[in-house]
């Protein structure tokens, strides 16, 4: 059974209480967040694509409409972030159980075409992701009429706590909560969740840990797929701005290569698990310059080689600017690491993925059979998605098309055995 506690989100820490193997368990201790409890307010009519009755409630000064069945009475903030805001909430499920879920209020989601087509890959995604360590969508809902269609809401199994704010607790606190064991575990479930994504041919393009919840029992999910696109996706123009750029791999921030592939998130991993031996970001760059000392530091600045795949991908300009930086050499990773006591296995692992040149980084499939993973892999228990998602997204589309699109994605929903279900008169 869990401990949950409920008290300030930010003063509260997600603690591992007991040694994780040998049934792949970690415990950790969960919080909650603020609670607020309010007059019960009134049920509206039937609104919406699925013609479904709401209250209004009030969180942080945000107005939530909250669907009937769905528990009004606590609702904790969990976050917000550049597209949205997130509570807690629970609902019972029609076996009695009651399901705590996160619901997340898309911010402006028709604020731009671009905005919209990244809701509607968002809700696309949630809908064909079907895996153990990968959020899936439960219920997907707008309060609002067509003629007035702005608010759109997604609702996720809540996940438990973020990473982010693990790895902060330990820094404010100066204590150590995730051990080797937790490294090694939560690193195993992220690369077993992104072979699933890459199989899908599908690039999160976020990875970080703000997007990795983490029970308890340290079992990991990956959130938010906002920024993720298909690599069969004719929209090719890829931006620098796609990732938090802490986490963002050379070839994004710095050069183009070739198309933008999948082994840039194989590069957050390496940033993620060596963030989470040392318990700080490894490349923290205040700006994309600071970000790439910091890179070309520990990683060494490019080979001949990469230099010219560099210059054959984008200019002999662009392979000038980058010889005109201070030049470094590749440093030790044993000896860089050494006071957080790596296994040789982890420095091996790490020193495989956070390679400058995407084309010799580890990828998902070759990092699942690394060694380092060896303790947690099971090759029968790690599934692919057995074919590309195909979105359809690439074509441009105005505004009010992407609006008649959501409308009727969100009207079509597939609901799962888990899903609330939509009270029937
Ligand atoms: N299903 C979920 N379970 C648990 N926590 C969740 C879930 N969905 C979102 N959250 C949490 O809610 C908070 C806000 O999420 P959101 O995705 O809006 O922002 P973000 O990821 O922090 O920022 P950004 O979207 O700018 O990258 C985050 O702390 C996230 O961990």
């Amino acid at each position: 059974m869990s401990t949950r506690r409920h008290t300030d989100s930010e003063e509260e820490p997600a603690t591992p209480t007991s040694a994780p193997p040998p049934n792949k368990r970690c415990n950790m201790e969960e919080n909650g967040s603020e609670a607020f409890i309010f007059d019960e307010p009134k049920l509206s009519e039937k609104c919406g694509p699925t013609m479904r009755r709401f209250r209004e409630k009030q969180v942080r000064n945000i107005s939530f409409a909250i669907p009937e069945g769905y528990n009004y009475d606590k609702l904790e903030y969990l976050g917000g972030g550049t597209y949205g805001n997130v509570i807690k909430t629970t609902f019972k499920r029609e076996n009695g159980k009651e399901q705590t879920v996160a619901i997340k209020k898309l911010r402006e989601p028709f604020h731009d075409p671009q905005q919209a087509r990244k809701i509607y890959r968002e809700i696309e995604l949630l809908q064909l992701m079907r895996h153990d360590n990968i959020i899936c969508a439960l219920d997907v809902y707008s309060p609002n009429n067509f003629e007035n269609f702005k608010d759109i809401y997604i609702v996720t199994e809540y996940a438990g706590q973020s990473l982010f704010r693990v790895l902060k607790h330990q820094r404010d606190r100066s204590v150590q909560i995730l051990k080797a064991d937790h490294v090694k575990f939560i690193t195993y479930q992220l690369i077993r969740a992104l072979k699933y994504i890459h199989s899908a041919n599908v690039i999160h393009r976020d990875l970080k840990p703000g997007n990795l919840a983490l029970t308890d029992d340290c079992d990991l999910t990956v959130l938010d797929f906002g920024l993720a696109r298909t690599l069969e996706n004719a929209d090719t123009t890829l931006t620098t701005y796609v990732q938090t750029r802490w986490y963002r791999s050379p070839e994004v921030i710095y050069w183009k290569f070739g198309s933008y592939s999948n082994s840039a998130d194989m590069w957050s991993v390496g940033c993620i698990a060596a963030e989470l031996l040392t318990g700080e970001p490894l490349f923290p760059g205040d700006d994309a310059n600071l970000q790439y000392q910091r890179i070309t530091q520990l990683c060494g600045s490019p080979s001949e080689d990469l230099l010219n795949k560099i210059e054959r991908d984008n200019s002999a300009a662009m392979r000038q600017v980058i010889q005109s930086y201070k030049q470094h050499k590749r440093q030790d990773f044993k000896e860089y690491f050494k006071e957080h006591r790596p296994s040789e296995d982890l420095i091996d692992f790490l020193e495989k993925i956070l390679v400058l040149d995407p084309e010799r980084r580890l990828s998902v499939e070759e990092a699942i059979a690394h060694p380092y993973l060896a303790e947690f892999s099971l090759p029968d228990d790690e599934p692919s998605a057995g074919r590309h998602f195909d979105l359809n997204d690439g074509i441009m589309r105005t505004g009010s098309e992407w609006k008649k699109i959501i409308w009727e994605q969100i009207k079509n929903f597939q609901r799962l055995e888990t899903s609330p279900k939509v009270p029937q008169d």
